[in-house]
Order: structure tokens, then C-alpha cells, then sequence
């Protein structure tokens, strides 16, 4: 096959280990895109490092002086939560399952609207440094504490995924070294968020973006242009009947339809735009609430875009007539088959893979290094210097990047489709978290004991629910098309014998994991106010003033003023934490002045 210049690919086969030895995929200059991509994103690390403040504040480190602008604070807000993951899982997706997968375009709509209008101006006004400060000022420091170990939890393993998927999926098929890019990768992104702080972690994932985007786009290109243009794209995908339309079935059970994707998604949403210490960080570090509100505006087109180049390319891949084993690596498979012999092409979108890698895992990072910082130590060493604190906080970014790379081991072990993997993690930790920001903004008489309850409770059920559907997996057929002939005999056998419909617990765990989200955040919720209501709800007026939303109140407006103050808080969001509290010290001064007075 090489003499005659075709691809090195077999075609139909049914192992897709290739022969790591014939590293003809990579030329030279693909090296040095790649290597060009790590010197860059360093460079930028090494630059912040030594210019304004020259990170010698946590104010700097961790909030980047809070003088952001929409435009770079927006495209790191993709950045954070659109990595390799996302690259790689959603044209397998797509090639799998059909475009079902796109409806979770519509969960943006709303996955973002609410924390531009809800949360970013609770948080802004607080002028909190990490979420998890709000839950001490709305219920105590221990649902604080709680609420920042399940955050840890949530981005360790999450980041193991995002460090482990790239390098596992490239070694597979090109047999590029897998520990040599983990550790390289780990390493170099370690080094410029500890150099550089938030700072160099926004700036880099601004140019890491335009990288990702260009990658997957030169893939579309390419891939449209070799099947001879985009009519016979269209007509083999429609052939092979990949467009989906749209699927109203109500069954929660049911994986993907418009319900769980366009509903589900934007509890989904909720959980990484509206309370993620990720994306509220750098909400917080632009320089004022407008520019954070109009910062997440601008992720709405950047998302759609970032969406539509994946499923486009799930799409421009099915028309090869491949027969392959689906598994995350089918579509490095397909990439290199396809941009095989365009020197600098396989660069490029290796460099598209780990910007999507490195600009996920520096964010984690860093806002791991701040709600260490800001929510578990400084609290207990106030008088820390400065200086100490920010030392110690880059000594964190350093050691949460080793922890990183140990978790890429353990991501070796699971296996599952890195997209179902990555979503679940986030159902099933970010979920509760969730519920438990929305139990103290919207129900003011949460009180703290219902709000640790009710997250602990929440994640139990949730750990529960995620355990039980590996657990009991009925063995879902794989879609037809991922497999060799041998197999699609068997699986069209097995289609054929109606899956009995599960019952009871069965049919809990078979709930589709898209509305882990919904259904773990709905959990903290009600439990949280039984709790509260059992153990004395909260008075409206005992409650920090600035740490309620009144969505209730907005929610039923309709009702009668009196019924509306009973039933739930209205208290105008407007007024910011010092004029509630000037007021308090007024009503204070006045009180004792006529005290002592009437003495
Ligand atoms: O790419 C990842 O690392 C995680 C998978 C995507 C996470 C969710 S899906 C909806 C939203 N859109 C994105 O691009 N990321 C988040
Ligand atoms: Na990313």
C-alpha cells in the first residue's frame, strides 16, 4: 500500500491496531506543529509570569487583577469545558448514533441565559473569589467546606479523563508514545499555569480555541473535498440514514431525544456555566458584571460553532465505508486516513487535540489551586502574607498537575465511551452541586443542616444511580454499522428479540444519563427543604442579604402581594451586600441611640 501511495490503512478491518512502525503518518513538520503548539502556550505562561504584577498577588494569580475583557474571557469559558473529549467523542457519536446528539444545541439557549441573569450577578455582587464562598455566607462554613471537597472530586477525575483520552486515543492508532505525551502535556501545562496564573490560563485557551477550531475545520475540509464535494457527503449520510430527526419520546429511559438533550442539557448546562468554580472565576476576574454578562453571551455562537465542526465531522467520517470497531480512537483512525500524505495536516489537528486537552486541564487547574486556597486554607491561616499565599497557591497548580496525570492511569481502567464517561461525571457530581447553589438562591428558608443533607443525600442517589446503570448495563446493542459482518449477524439476531422492558429498579438505572443532571440537582433540592422545613426553616430577614435570587417571587408573579410576601422572597436583588448592610447598622445605630436616649 505505501508503494502505491494509497492510504496505509487496510480497509474493512476488523482490528484497527496498526503496525506502529511505519510512522510514516508524521512528517517533520507535523513534529514541529505540535512542538510550536507547547512553545507557544509556555511562552504565553513565561509572559505573564514576568510581566504586570508579575503574579505576586493571589488577587493576580487566581482573579487576574479581575480586569478581563468579554472577548478573551469568552472564549476561555469554551475552552474550559470543550476538550479532547469533545473532539474525539462527538463525531463518534454522531458516526454512531446519528445527529440526535445536536439537539444539546438547544439546551444552550437556556444553559446560558439563566447564569448570565442568575448567577453571574449573585456572584458579582458578593465579590467572591471562589463559589464556594456563597455557600458560607447563605448556610455555614461546613456546607462550604462539603461543597468545595465535591467540587475537588468532580475536576480530579474529570481532568484524568482529558489529559488520558488524546494520548490514549493517538497511541492506539499511530502508536505515538503515551506516557511521553502525558507527561509532556501534564508537564508543560503545570508549568505555564503555575507561571502564569489566570492570566496566562485564559490567554492561552484564547489561542489554544482558534487552534481547535482551525484543526477540526481543516478536517472538514479535507474530508469534504476527498468525497468529492458536499452533495455526496449529504447523500451517503442521508443514505445511511445518520440525519435524525427530531425525537419527541417522552421515555426518560430513552438515551438520547429532544427531551433528555434539549431538557436534560440544560441542567447540564447549569452545572458548568451557571456554579462551576471554572467558569465562575472567570466571571468574576472581568472587570465589571456587564462584561461578565456580555462575556457569557458571546459563548452562545462560540458553543454552536464549536458543536456544529463536531458533528460535521462525525458526518464527513461516515462516508468512508470503513467497517470499524466504534471506540473513541475511530476517529483519530479516520483523520489519519484521511489527511495521510498532506504534510503538516496530521500536525495540525494533533495540535487542534491538545490545545482542546491543555486548555480544559490548565482551567481545571487553576480553579482547583483557588478553592484550595480561598475556601480551605486561607480560612484557617488569615494572617498568611501575601506573598506565602500566592507561593503556596502555585505550589498547589503544581501538585493538583501531578494528581492529574496519576488520574490519567485510573481513566486507562474505565474504558467507556469518553463522552458518556465525561457527561456522567458531571451528572453525577456536578448535579447535586447544583442543587445546592439553587437551594440557597431560590428557597430562602433553606437552612444549613437541609443543605448539607440534601447534598450528601443527593450525592448517594446519584453515586447510586451511576453505579447501578454500569453495574446492570443490559448489553445495548451496538449500532449496526460499528462492527464487522460477523458481528452485525449477531446483533441483528439480538435486535430482533424485543429487550424486555425493564421494571422498577431496572428502570431507574436505565434512566439516560443526560438527565443525571436534572433529576440529582431536583434531589438535593427536595430533600434540602424537607430537611429545612423539619429542623425550622429560615426566617427571609435571617438571610445574608445579596445571597437570595427571587425567582419565586418573578416565577409567580401573578399572585397577590400578600400571598407573594408569605409564600415566597422578594426581596429586590438590586440592592447590593454594603447597602443591606449600611441599612442594618442604620436600624442598629437607631435602636441603641434611643435606648441609651430613654436612659
Ligand atoms: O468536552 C469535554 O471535555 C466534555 C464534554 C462536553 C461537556 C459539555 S456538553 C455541553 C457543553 N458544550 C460543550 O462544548 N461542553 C459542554
Ligand atoms: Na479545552
Amino acid at each position: 500500500a505505501q508503494e502505491q501511495g494509497t492510504s496505509p490503512f487496510p480497509k474493512h478491518q476488523e482490528t484497527i491496531k496498526m503496525d506502529p512502525s511505519d510512522q510514516k503518518f508524521f512528517t517533520v513538520i507535523d513534529y514541529v506543529i505540535f512542538a510550536v503548539l507547547l512553545a507557544a502556550s509556555m511562552g504565553i505562561g513565561l509572559y505573564y509570569a514576568l510581566s504586570g504584577g508579575r503574579q505576586r498577588t493571589t488577587q493576580e494569580f487566581l482573579m487576574a487583577d479581575r480586569s478581563m475583557g468579554c472577548l478573551p474571557v469568552s472564549l476561555s469559558l469554551i475552552a474550559s469545558f470543550q476538550s479532547a473529549v469533545a473532539i474525539i467523542g462527538v463525531p463518534a457519536e454522531i458516526y454512531t448514533h446519528g445527529t440526535q446528539y445536536w439537539f444539546i444545541g438547544c439546551a444552550y439557549i437556556l444553559g446560558l441565559f439563566i447564569p448570565a441573569h442568575i448567577f453571574i450577578p449573585v456572584f458579582y455582587r458578593l465579590r467572591v473569589s471562589s463559589a464556594y464562598q456563597y455557600l458560607e455566607l447563605r448556610f455555614s462554613k461546613a456546607v462550604r467546606i462539603c461543597g468545595t471537597f465535591t467540587f475537588i472530586f468532580q475536576m480530579v477525575i474529570y481532568m484524568g479523563v482529558c489529559v488520558y483520552t488524546p494520548a490514549f486515543a493517538l497511541n492506539a492508532v499511530t502508536g505515538f508514545e503515551l506516557w511521553g505525551t502525558v507527561l509532556a502535556t501534564g508537564l508543560v501545562c503545570t508549568l505555564y499555569t503555575t507561571l502564569g496564573g489566570l492570566k496566562a490560563v485564559i490567554w492561552t485557551d484564547v489561542f489554544q480555541t482558534v487552534v481547535m477550531f482551525a484543526g477540526q475545520l481543516a478536517v472538514i475540509v479535507v474530508g469534504v473535498q476527498k468525497t468529492g464535494g458536499v452533495a455526496d457527503v449529504w447523500r451517503k449520510v442521508w443514505e445511511g440514514n445518520r440525519i435524525s430527526g427530531l425525537d419527541l419520546n417522552p421515555d426518560p429511559t430513552e438515551r438520547h431525544t429532544f427531551w433528555t438533550l434539549g431538557v436534560g442539557g440544560v441542567f447540564l448546562m447549569l452545572s458548568l456555566y451557571g456554579v462551576n468554580q471554572a467558569q465562575v472565576q472567570r466571571y468574576l476576574s472581568s472587570r465589571t458584571e456587564k462584561e461578565a454578562v456580555r462575556s457569557c453571551y458571546m459563548v452562545f455562537p462560540s458553543l454552536q460553532l464549536a458543536l456544529a465542526l463536531s458533528c460535521v465531522m462525525g458526518l464527513v467520517m461516515y462516508q468512508e465505508d470503513m467497517f470499524i470497531v466504534c471506540f473513541p480512537q475511530m476517529v483519530i483512525y479516520f483523520v489519519m486516513d484521511m489527511l495521510h500524505g498532506l504534510p503538516g495536516l496530521p500536525g495540525l489537528f494533533i495540535a487542534c487535540l491538545f490545545s482542546a486537552a491543555l486548555s480544559t486541564i490548565s482551567s481545571a487547574f487553576n480553579s482547583l489551586a483557588t478553592v484550595t486556597m480561598e475556601d480551605l486554607i486561607k480560612p484557617q491561616y488569615p494572617a498568611m502574607t501575601e506573598a506565602r499565599a500566592t507561593l503556596l497557591s502555585k505550589v498547589l497548580a503544581m501538585s493538583y498537575g501531578l494528581l492529574c496525570l496519576a488520574m490519567a492511569y485510573l481513566t486507562h481502567l474505565m474504558g467507556d465511551s469518553v463522552l458518556q464517561v465525561a457527561l456522567k461525571i458531571f451528572g453525577m457530581v456536578g448535579g447535586p452541586i447544583l442543587g445546592l447553589f439553587c437551594l440557597g438562591m431560590f428557597f430562602p428558608w433553606a437552612n444549613s443542616i437541609g443543605a448539607l443533607v440534601g447534598l450528601c443525600a443527593g450525592l448517594v442517589v446519584a453515586f447510586w444511580l451511576g453505579i447501578g446503570s454500569i453495574l446492570n448495563r443490559s448489553t445495548r446493542p451496538l449500532p449496526l454499522e460499528c462492527g464487522t459482518n460477523a458481528t452485525i449477524a449477531i446483533q441483528t439476531a439480538f435486535n430482533n428479540t424485543t429487550l424486555s422492558q425493564p421494571s422498577g429498579l431496572k428502570r431507574f438505572y436505565s434512566l439516560s444519563y443526560m438527565w443525571y443532571s436534572g433529576f440529582n440537582c431536583t434531589t438535593v433540592i427536595l430533600i434540602g427543604l424537607i430537611i429545612s422545613f423539619l429542623t425550622g426553616p429560615t426566617k427571609e430577614e435571617d438571610v445574608m442579604p445579596g445571597t437570595l435570587y427571587p425567582l419565586l417571587g418573578k416565577l409567580f408573579c401573578f399572585l397577590p402581594e400578600h400571598l407573594k410576601k408569605k409564600l415566597c422572597c422578594v426581596t429586590p436583588l438590586g440592592q447590593t451586600v454594603s447597602e443591606r448592610i449600611d441599612l442594618i447598622a442604620k436600624n442598629l445605630a437607631t435602636f441603641i441611640y434611643d435606648v441609651f436616649a430613654v436612659e
